[in-house]
């Protein structure tokens, strides 16, 4: 059974129109349209496209937080959206999400400690010792320091506090995580950094991770699929860099030129050693 399960997803903003989708010609107006897609577990899709293309609004879908008018969103085979309330809290612990801005998606007055321990005080019932050892041990895993525990987000630089957003994501052991534009705001080394974390989670605890993503290059680091959103329709779904570079979808080969055209590693990317590696000794290889 797939960790997550699309089917026939479509959603418009504009819900004054309740008739649109009786026409398939006003299905035009939805930003996302008829998406069906899954995710197994250990898999990492990279969810790309242009600005506007619909991919954090599916995210949303997916995350719970935004009904769609048409499909169903299956978590471990459960509608998310059609089950009772003990259902859907259970379903909360399983999907997590990381979004870009890590200052506006944390209490700026709590602690790293206790930052990263509210999945657990929402969903698990611990001792106060067995709490503190899954914190210090998700602070392990993204690469902090247990001093880190007592800071402040503003003690913090937005690298830091992203992987302590990527600790709260990961304590609670969900089914998968949703990273929106999760690297998009930091430097180079950090994302360099937040991508080897995202990869040794996914290697060690078979996490699954739904990358959403303008980056091509992180993307190609980090997922074994890449699926691309052209003005809310999937237009394509690669799980290798050479299928992706053959397709003729007008939107694909954009991302593509945009991100790729130049690069001295085009053409020799390959996936068990991807180019971020050299990033970090050849500065600017990435940028
Ligand atoms: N809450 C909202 N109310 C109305 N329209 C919205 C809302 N959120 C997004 N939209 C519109 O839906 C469309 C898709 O937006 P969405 O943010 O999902 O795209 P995206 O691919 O994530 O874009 P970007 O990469 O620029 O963040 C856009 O036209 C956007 O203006």
């Amino acid at each position: 059974m797939a960790l997550l399960e699309l089917s026939g997803v479509t959603h418009t903003y504009d819900s004054a129109n309740n008739s649109w989708w009786k026409s398939k010609q006003k299905l035009q107006g939805a930003v996302v349209k008829d998406i069906s897609m899954t995710l197994e577990a250990g898999q990492c899709i990279g969810l790309l496209g242009g600005s506007g293309a619909g991919k954090s609004t599916l995210g949303k879908i997916m995350l719970g937080l935004q009904r769609p008018q048409r499909g169903s969103v299956l978590v471990d085979g459960k509608d998310m959206y059609a089950c009772d309330n003990r259902t859907k809290k259970q379903l909360r612990k399983h999907v997590q999400a990381v979004f870009q801005d890590c200052y506006s998606s944390v209490n700026p007055k709590m602690t790293a400690a206790q930052i990263i321990g509210e999945p657990l005080d929402n969903f698990e019932r611990l001792t106060n010792g067995e709490k503190d050892y899954r914190i210090g041990e998700a602070l392990d895993i993204v690469g902090l320091p247990a001093s880190a525990m007592n800071k402040l987000p503003r003690q913090l630089s937005g690298g830091q506090l992203q992987r302590i957003n990527i600790a709260r994501a990961m304590i609670s052991r969900p089914s998968f995580i949703v990273l929106d534009e999760a690297v998009s705001s930091l430097d180079i080394a950090n994302q360099v950094h937040i991508i080897d974390v995202l990869r040794d989670l996914k290697k060690q605890r078979d996490m699954s991770y739904v990358f959403i993503t303008h980056n091509l290059k992180a993307a190609f680091a980090l997922c074994d699929r890449w699926t691309v959103l052209d003005q809310g329709s999937l237009c394509g779904s690669f799980s290798t860099i050479a299928e992706m570079k053959v397709s003729r979808e007008p939107a694909v080969k954009q991302l593509l030129d945009a991100s790729l055209s130049g690069h001295p590693e085009l053409g020799t990317i390959r996936k068990d050693r991807p180019f971020y590696v050299d990033a970090g000794q050849r500065k600017g290889a990435w940028a």
